[in-house]
């Protein structure tokens, strides 16, 4: 599959009032074409400041502190605001959680999904409101409803009109931070469904965050486990169902009761993410890991490609393994 986003070496900081939050640190992923990519992680790993990089979402006291990101070949990070508001929902577009609610309220639905096409095709002229009556048709919208105010809307059918804007200019990325997470579970499954019948209809790919790891298992294709800041594991849905490898990908999953199956009692991971200000020398997740060596205490593990997708762990790192053994031997 080619790629359509590749995220390279990606760190983003914000400036706070006790010192730098290195809020994503060295991240690389990559995302084909027509692809589900999810990422997932407690809160606070930095799921949403990467999305927010990709998305030119970043405000003060946030900045890019290295890396790039390119869709289709152009680099975004060092495109001008004007260069990259043409990009913007033609090329890639956003779904936040919240974005129901910032829908403008004194303009009228139909007003909002115009202005969004306007915006890109000036001369779109009057086709634009069939344009906008064929949004609504494709998110189960009734056309008449193009004539109400947002707040006339249920929470479900505002979150639906944000989806038809997203999809306006067909987009070949569509960023999707916990669209549903707002929505009571019988609405939501309405979203999700949708949303997984237009991303087959359209081909577009996205980039998915939710809390819900159940959900993202069922959605994605490949998954990226963060941790505090950091990715440590990046694999197929099919792998992290089967035989997820790194500690912390074991103790999320953990965390959620299994979709098919006996009943488990869940174990959780004990401790808390690291201070990110200060985060630990070696590995991050060191301090609550259960299967840690003596070198995961003092040296990072690098994020390496294998066969099975890429994972930073010395449990499956040459040297991390060598030594393990050379210990073993010893003793
Ligand atoms: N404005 C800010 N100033 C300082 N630190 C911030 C700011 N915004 C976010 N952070 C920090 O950046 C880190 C990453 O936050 P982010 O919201 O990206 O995580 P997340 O994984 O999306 O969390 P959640 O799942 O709760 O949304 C956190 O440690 C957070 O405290």
């Amino acid at each position: 599959m080619a790629d359509l986003l590749q995220v390279r070496h990606l760190s983003i900081e914000y400036a706070a009032a006790r010192g730098v939050v290195r809020a994503v640190d060295d991240v690389t992923f990559s995302i084909g074409k027509g692809e589900i990519f999810g990422l997932a992680g407690e809160s606070g790993c930095g799921k949403s400041t990467t999305a927010f990089g990709v998305s030119r979402l970043l405000r003060h006291p946030a900045r890019i502190a290295g890396g790039s990101v390119q869709l289709d070949g152009t680099e975004l990070t060092t495109l001008s605001n004007e260069e990259f508001d043409r990009l913007r929902w033609s090329k890639i577009s956003i779904v936040l959680q919240s974005a129901m609610n910032n829908l403008n309220p004194v303009l009228k639905i139909c007003d909002q999904l115009t202005d969004a096409i306007l915006a890109h095709e000036p001369h779109a002229g009057k086709e634009v409101r069939q344009r906008a009556e064929q949004l609504m048709r494709l998110v189960d919208l009734p056309v008449d409803r193009l004539d109400s105010y947002p707040h006339e809307l249920s929470g479900g059918m505002r979150q639906r009109v944000v989806i038809a804007m997203a999809l306006a200019l067909q987009p070949s990325l569509v960023i999707m931070d916990e669209p549903t997470t707002a929505l009571d579970v019988v609405v939501q499954n309405g979203i999700i469904r949708k949303i997984m019948e237009l991303q087959k209809k359209f081909g577009f790919s996205i980039l998915f965050i939710t809390h819900d790891l159940p959900l993202m298992l069922e959605m994605c294709d490949r998954i990226g486990i963060m941790y505090a800041g950091k990715l440590v594991e990046v694999t197929s849905r099919e792998q992290i169902l089967q035989k997820p490898r790194h500690p912390y990908t074991q103790g999320l999953l953990n965390s959620f009761p299994s979709l098919s199956g006996p009943k488990q009692r869940l174990s959780g991971i004990p401790g808390h993410t690291p201070d990110l200000i200060r985060p630990p020398a070696g590995c991050r997740f060191c301090p609550r890991c259960s299967q840690a060596l003596a070198l995961c205490e003092t040296q990072q593990p690098m994020l390496m490609q294998d066969e099975k997708g890429q994972i930073a762990c010395h449990l499956y790192s040459e040297e991390g393994l060598s030594r393990e053994q050379a210990s073993a031997a010893c003793e």
